[in-house]
């Protein structure tokens, strides 16, 4: 099986995919309740979690901070909180995980007595932070980002007084879940204000206050662009973690392009996950409608996008302005490696992609080695592109590992052959 380094090469399966794989936990839900579970008092018992590179990084991050975090099997994680973050002697190392660097960094302003650097890879430092970073200066908080990227610095004073923040989500939903999950632990209650037009997808800020609900936390939302959260800090629970919808996606997408049937253990309509909403549109397929706006289901853009190239009719894809600051830039890499299968298949117009689709693909050999970015969905989603055309090359595959280290393994486990070919 081709998922060690270099390249993997996907052979284009007989038949349809027929068989079991559940997906793995959800990094969004996990990366939250390892926070929360690390802030509060008392042990956390978190069961069926990822374990993989992003929830590592916050696991780890905890333990740089003082906090016992068990690892008693592949899917949980025992947090030993003891409503208290240590300042840690090093820089807290973050790789690429946004929600790790975004949630953190507002955590520790109100956690830590002492100094904190927020860091994280090449990748991560070229992910805007600023707004968080503005938002957190006007509650008192002393912080810097010189480039307005991580490295971030933090002079926590061990808490803060509560009181009134705005913030544009614009360019990031996660610096509103930051300040939310930041505001159980003032001295007073916090309101955290919406300004801007947009908040990307608001799905992500209702994980945020049901995580932080289920830690003892109470947010209420008088408006669309209001949340008042109360001085209560947080209580250590036992939470169990909804599978990943952004990893469902694919699964749904190699189900739908190969007419087979994979039974993920969950249904679509049980997912809390604002990526489940992708499920609506890939049944659909082959007749995706000609606009999708993938404002409130950003992750799984990338594979909508990889099966929009086999639709009966072109696809464009609005609302994605803030792919551009993702792992990479995601609009201009789907153009990109959709166009390298073949010449115009991804366009780029203003923050839109267009997919001009193409259901000719399916049968044809096309030899094309995929750059992914070090981003794992880019890797994920063009590995669907292998299923239905000959000679398409995934290069670095272990890329995956940022939130579905068992991708591979699930083809294979399907029967989907995968080579080497480094
Ligand atoms: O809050 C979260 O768990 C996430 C929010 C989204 O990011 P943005 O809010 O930066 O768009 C999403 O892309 C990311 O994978 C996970
Ligand atoms: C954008 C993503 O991750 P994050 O922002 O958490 O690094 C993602 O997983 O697609």
């Amino acid at each position: 099986m081709g998922n060690g380094n270099g390249a993997t090469l996907i052979i284009p399966p007989q038949g349809p995919l027929k068989g079991r794989v559940a997906p793995p936990g959800s990094k969004s839900i996990t990366n939250r309740a390892l926070l929360l579970a690390g802030l509060a008092m008392g042990t956390s018992r978190l069961t069926g979690a990822l374990k993989s590179d992003d929830t590592r990084y916050m696991a780890q991050a905890l333990r740089d901070m003082g906090v016992d975090v068990d690892e008693p099997d592949d899917t949980t994680f025992v947090v030993h909180g003891t409503g208290r973050l240590n300042a840690p002697a090093q820089p807290l190392f973050l790789g690429n995980a946004g929600t790790a660097t975004r949630f953190l960094t507002a955590a520790v302003a109100a956690a830590v007595d002492g100094t904190v650097v927020v860091d994280g890879d090449a990748h991560m430092r070229k992910r805007p932070i600023a707004p968080l970073v503005a938002a957190l200066k006007t509650l008192g908080v002393d912080i810097t980002a010189a480039t307005g990227c991580p490295p971030v610095t933090v002079n926590g004073q061990g808490g803060y007084a509560g009181g009134r923040v705005e913030i544009d989500g614009g360019l990031s939903s996660q610096y509103v879940s930051a300040l939310l999950m930041m505001g159980a632990l003032g001295r007073a209650p916090t309101d955290v204000v919406l300004t801007g037009a947009d908040i990307g997808a608001k799905g992500y800020v209702d994980l945020t206050t049901a995580a932080m609900a289920a830690f003892g936390a109470q947010v209420s939302h008088p408006r669309d662009t209001v949340w008042t959260v109360a001085a209560t800090g947080y209580r250590a629970a036992d939470f169990p973690v909804e599978p990943d919808a952004s990893a469902a996606t694919y699964l749904w997408a190699a189900e739908a392009l190969t007419g087979g049937a994979i039974d993920l253990g969950t249904p679509a309509t049980a997912f809390t996950q604002p990526d489940a909403r992708a499920y609506d549109f890939i049944r659909l397929f082959p007749h995706l409608p000609a606009v999708i706006d993938g404002s409130q289901m950003q992750d799984a853009i990338p594979t909508l996008a990889v099966l929009a190239a086999f639709n009966a009719t072109p696809v464009r894809f609005t609302g994605i302005a803030n792919l551009r600051v993702k792992e990479c830039d995601r609009v201009a890499a789907l153009a990109t490696e959709l166009s390298r299968i073949r010449p115009g298949l991804g366009l780029e117009e203003g923050d839109d992609l267009l997919v001009a689709s193409d259901p000719g693909l399916v049968g044809q050999s096309l030899p094309t080695r995929i750059e992914t970015y070090a981003d794992h969905r880019i890797a994920m989603s063009f590995a669907l592109a292998g299923l239905k055309i000959h000679g398409i090359t995934i290069l670095d595959p272990a890329c995956v590992a940022k939130t579905y280290p068992g991708y591979w393994q699930a083809l294979d486990s399907l029967g989907v052959e995968l080579v080497d070919a480094a």
